[in-house]
C-alpha cells in the first residue's frame, strides 16, 4: 500500500484486511445496521451538519476499543502495526486515528470533497477498507479520485484498502446500485 502511495499518491492494497476479518467486520456492520445503530453521517453535530447532509447520504458508526469487540480490536491491532511502520519508515508523525463503519444504501453517494477541513484539520491520511463480496462494475459505487489531469475510479471490492493524503486529494463516491459497505478512517497528527 505504501509503495503504490509513493509512486501514484494513491495507495491500494488488495488484501490489507484478511478475508476472514472482512467477514467478521461485515457481520458486525450488518448487525449494527439491523439494530438501527448506524446514523446519518451529519446527525448530532454542529453547523457543519447541514453542509454534510447535502453532500453525503451514508450512515456511519464509530469503532472503539471500548466496545470490546474482538474483531474491531483485531482491526485496531492491524492499524497500530501499520501506523508504527509508517512512522518508522516514512517519519509520518501519526499520533492518533479515528475509524467508522459506513453503509451507503442503494442510490446513495458522497459528492466531491476533501477530507481535511478546518473542523477536522489534523487529518493527515485517509484510509478506506471495503467490505463488499462479489462487487461487479454494474454495482457502481466507485471511489473517484481527482488528480491533476487524471481521474481514477476504484471499485469497492472486498478486502481492498485505499490510502491517500487527506489534505491533497479530492474524491467522491459515485452513486451505488446496491448497499455498499466499508470502514473509513483518518490517521491524525497533533
Ligand atoms: O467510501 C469511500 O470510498 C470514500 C468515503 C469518503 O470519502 C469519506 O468518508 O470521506
Ligand atoms: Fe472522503
Amino acid at each position: 500500500m505504501i509503495d503504490s502511495y509513493l509512486t501514484s499518491s494513491v495507495g491500494i492494497s488488495k488484501d490489507f484486511l484478511s478475508v476472514l476479518l472482512c467477514g467478521h467486520l461485515t457481520q458486525n456492520l450488518h448487525q449494527l445496521y439491523n439494530g438501527g445503530q448506524l446514523l446519518f453521517a451529519g446527525t448530532g453535530n454542529n453547523k457543519v451538519v447541514n453542509f454534510d447532509t447535502l453532500l453525503r447520504s451514508d450512515k456511519i458508526y464509530w469503532l472503539d476499543r471500548l466496545h470490546n469487540d474482538p474483531h474491531e480490536n483485531a482491526f485496531f491491532d492491524l492499524v497500530d502495526l501499520f501506523v508504527a511502520y509508517l512512522n518508522r519508515t516514512c517519519y509520518a508523525g501519526i499520533t492518533g486515528y479515528e475509524f467508522h463503519y459506513a453503509l451507503y444504501e442503494t442510490g446513495c453517494f458522497y459528492g466531491r470533497h476533501l477530507d481535511s477541513f478546518k473542523h477536522n484539520g489534523n487529518r493527515a491520511f485517509s484510509m478506506i477498507m471495503y467490505l463488499n463480496k462479489d462487487w461487479v462494475k454494474a454495482d457502481g459505487g466507485e471511489l473517484r479520485i481527482y488528480q491533476p489531469g487524471n481521474l481514477q475510479d476504484i471499485e469497492p471490492q472486498n478486502g481492498k484498502s485505499v490510502f491517500f493524503k487527506s489534505t491533497e486529494l479530492e474524491h467522491e463516491v459515485l452513486k451505488t446500485n446496491k448497499p455498499r459497505m466499508s470502514i473509513t478512517g483518518w490517521l491524525k497528527t497533533d
